[in-house]
């Protein structure tokens, strides 16, 4: 695993969204290849990312034609036409300003008649797309990843999740701040989805988050702090700010700097594609595709 440190929520923002942008261009998705698959967050964390992702879109550097989305959870019990809901939050803040085909972004139904089998055909359809290239995520402030609260299996898929008094009381702020009016209930990947991916990034930036940052990766893999699983990926990152460092062990920052360092060194050396995960090939005929 590894965790990346930059000054402020911008340069975090901007680190991650070029980062994704060459793991699109380097795959070369196209309609007849394989698509690049990509797992999504909702959140103010992962706002920078889509600014300049949509700031590299406008300026040509990238193009979602032929990328396939699926966001992580939705809310049960509002409509997807509520200003609150993940649906219209991607709309607003992603899926409206890039060039991505609607058919292919995908958003659980927190409205489906069936729930459960709303879920079930999630899974399914992650896989009929070959798997999630790549899966972005946030955290909340006791280390949820997408509403995988604290107690969640490591090895739950998508399913219906109650939500933490904590993540309600976290959440009243886009409700009028009105605890009443959140969703109790949501649709959720699981940590297996999630850590099925074949690379996991999660953004985790401000002081409120330094706890779980710590906790996840300082400590041993925990259902009581869900995101610690990726401790167990083998093609994970952290891009952290430094305000969510605060709670790190001096030696911890030292040491994961260090990394950088010296891997940017190697990438001069080496190049950049031989220290990154091995992608899907170009040229592969699944009939899954
Ligand atoms: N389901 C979402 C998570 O996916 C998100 O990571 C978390 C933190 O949001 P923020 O980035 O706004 O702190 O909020 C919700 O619980």
């Amino acid at each position: 695993m590894r965790l990346i440190i930059r000054d402020d929520k911008p340069a975090v923002g901007g680190f991650t969204a070029n980062y994704i942008a060459k793991r699109i261009n380097e795959f070369q998705p196209t309609n007849d290849h394989p698509r690049f698959v990509l797992g999504l967050p909702t959140g103010s964390s992962p706002l920078p990312v889509y600014h300049k992702l949509i700031d590299l879109h406008n300026r040509g550097k990238v193009s979602f034609k032929h990328v396939i989305t699926f966001n992580m959870d939705e809310y049960v019990g509002i409509p997807k036409s509520h200003p609150e809901s993940y649906h219209s939050f991607m709309f607003d803040n992603f899926f409206s300003k890039v060039d991505i085909e609607p058919h292919n972004a995908h958003i659980l139904d927190g409205e489906a008649e069936n729930l459960v089998e709303e879920c079930a055909r999630y899974e399914e359809k992650i896989e009929a797309v070959g798997g999630i290239d790549l899966f972005l995520g946030g955290i909340g402030e006791d280390g949820h990843i997408a509403f995988n609260e604290p107690g969640s299996s490591l090895a739950s898929r998508t399913r219906m999740k109650t939500l933490a008094y904590d993540t309600i009381v976290a959440n009243a702020r886009f409700f009028d701040n009105d605890i009443a009016k959140v969703p109790k209930m949501a649709l959720t990947v699981g940590i297996a989805t999630v850590m099925d991916a074949r690379e996991v990034i999660i953004v985790i930036t401000g002081k409120h988050k330094a706890p779980a940052l710590a906790k996840s990766i300082e400590e041993g893999v925990n259902h009581m702090w869900t995101v610690s699983a990726i401790q167990q990926h083998p093609w994970a990152m952290v891009v952290a700010d430094e305000d969510a460092t605060l709670e790190l062990r001096v030696g911890t920052v030292r040491y994961f700097k260090s990394i950088e360092s010296v891997q940017a060194q190697q990438e001069l050396k080496y190049g950049n594609a031989a220290l990154r995960p091995k992608q899907r090939s170009v040229h592969a005929s699944s009939p899954r595709f």
